[in-house]
């Protein structure tokens, strides 16, 4: 017999626990299945703890600063409290009791177990059976990706989850992926002393992001003492109980004593039983419309949408389908100022369209750059002034569609650009506004003279 409700969320991360608590709230009768932790990905082994140990390599990197700025200073780092933080701070080691807590003082129903779809508005877990009166949410995230380096599946390489729950700074690492996690995590270990080697399959970092900021983590990255190799192809991956070998394709071999995969991520998606509503079930994401509706009565949220694997996402997301679910109007799901921020020192944000993505598009593209060592802020910073701005104008429309910040705080300074994408403020407004003396966010108005100047 299945158990009546209202809503049944699959998958209780930061997208299916926010969709989750606001139905409960609303009165809805809401079951939510998690096979996991309630919060997923984000507060357990990603976002939260991975920015502490950030904010710990931070600190030690301005320490090391201080030489020829403001003294001297001796730097003895201890991963120590970085690990004792995520254990005891961030993730109540590993425990969710608070989350499940705060969903059923709600009002919700919580099923720990695995969930699956066997039919349109029926969930099975564990022998039991849920039919939604209303729909059902997908909000099941995404895993690791795995390449297929021959070797890799037979060793023990670490995955982010490994690298958060790491007790100690590992004394060497090669990354293997030179995209968000890989950097990010890459900086901070070595910070704490670790001896680090990353590899990025394409020719550069962050390739996702625009060339200029892949150019200025290498020279960054570099001078820290980490090892780059972009370009190069993992042939072949060994163990010997010990120490990691990897072979690259112009037969270079790099050792250490870990190994992190941070080659990108995929849609939890297998075995959800979406052929019993019509869907594809070797989809690589979920297909949903603006409204997150993937089917009749069927929702879906967060990474599993293929939309931007990032918490913002998640919950923007989320609030759409919590507004759709209870027939309210709203607006539509709108990406085209999506904002993300690459936490590495710089840190590289950027929003809406890459330059080379805008030229895709068939726009009349115009650009502007400006460094940030040459504006008034950067040069009074001085030690780790690093970055850039970068802007993308459509010269058609007089409108951004597109902009980089990276530099000290640079995820911080996206937000104006941010606000200029998405609310299609013309360039010339943009030139005839006051940027505050003598602020990071100033060099906004160097790229935007730049951009008169192409
Ligand atoms: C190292 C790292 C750092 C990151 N840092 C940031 C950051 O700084 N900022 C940012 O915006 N994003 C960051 N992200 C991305 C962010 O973590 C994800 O975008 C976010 O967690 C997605 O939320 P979600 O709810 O879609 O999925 P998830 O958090 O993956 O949650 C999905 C949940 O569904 C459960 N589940 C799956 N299948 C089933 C099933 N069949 N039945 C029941 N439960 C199921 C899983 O156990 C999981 O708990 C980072 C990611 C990584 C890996
Ligand atoms: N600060 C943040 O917001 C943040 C931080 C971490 C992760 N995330 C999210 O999580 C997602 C996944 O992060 P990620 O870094 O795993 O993926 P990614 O897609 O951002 O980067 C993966 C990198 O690995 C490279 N790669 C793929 N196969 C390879 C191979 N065989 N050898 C060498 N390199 C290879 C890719 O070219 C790419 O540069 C991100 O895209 C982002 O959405 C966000």
């Amino acid at each position: 017999m299945a158990q009546e409700t209202d809503v049944v969320v699959i998958g209780m991360g930061v997208g299916g626990e926010h969709v989750a608590e606001r139905l409960a709230g609303e009165r809805l009768g809401v079951v939510g299945i998690e096979a996991e932790l309630v919060g997923g990905e984000c507060p357990y082994w990603a976002c939260i703890p991975s920015k502490m140990m950030i904010r710990g390599g931070n600190l030690l990197a301005e320490a090391r600063r201080i030489p020829g700025m403001a003294g001297q200073a001796q730097v003895s780092p201890d991963f120590g409290p970085v690990a004792y933080r995520i254990r005891d701070e961030a993730t109540d080691d590993w425990n969710d009791q608070v989350a499940v807590d705060r969903f059923t003082g709600k009002g919700g129903h919580f099923v720990r177990g695995r969930a699956r779809l066997s039919g349109p508005g029926r969930v099975e877990v564990d022998g039991q059976t849920f039919s939604a009166r209303r729909g059902v949410v997908l909000a099941t995230g995404s895993r690791p990706q795995i390449p297929p380096v021959p070797g890799l599946d037979q060793v023990p390489y670490w995955t982010n989850r490994d690298a958060i729950a790491a007790k100690e700074r590992p004394p060497s690492l090669i990354v293997l992926g030179g995209g968000a996690v890989g950097l990010e995590l890459a900086q901070a270990f070595a910070r704490f002393g670790t001896a680090v080697t990353v590899v990025e399959a394409t020719d550069r970092l962050l390739p996702a992001e625009e060339p200029e900021t892949g150019s200025l983590l290498t020279d960054v990255l570099g001078a820290e003492g980490i090892t780059v190799r972009t370009g190069a192809r993992a042939t072949r991956v060994r163990h010997d109980g010990d120490t990691f070998t990897l072979s690259l394709d112009g037969g270079e071999e790099l050792t250490a004593e870990h190994l992190l995969v941070a080659t990108g991520r995929r849609a939890n998606l297998a075995g959800l039983g979406l052929e019993t509503v019509g869907l594809d079930p070797d989809a690589r994401a979920l297909q949903v419309d603006e409204q997150l509706r993937a089917a009749l009565g069927l929702w879906g949220v967060g990474d599993v949408t293929g939309r931007g694997a990032f918490t913002h996402v998640a919950m923007y997301q989320a609030e759409i389908a919590v507004r759709a679910i209870l027939g309210e109007m709203g607006p539509d799901a709108d990406y085209s100022a999506l904002p993300r921020v690459t936490f590495t020192d710089p840190e590289v944000g950027s929003v809406g369209l890459t330059e080379a993505q805008a030229r895709e598009k068939g726009l009349r593209v115009r650009t502007g750059i400006a460094q940030v060592p040459s504006s008034a802020r950067g040069w009074i910073h001085k030690a780790g002034n690093e970055g850039l701005i970068k802007l993308v104008e459509d010269a058609d429309r007089g409108v951004l569609v597109g902009a980089t910040s990276a530099g000290p705080m640079g995820g911080e300074v996206l937000y104006g650009l941010v606000v200029a994408v998405q609310a299609e403020v013309p360039v010339d407004r943009l030139r005839h506004m006051m940027y505050a003396y003598p602020t990071f966010h100033r060099a906004v108005e160097d790229a935007l003279a730049a951009l008169r100047r192409r």
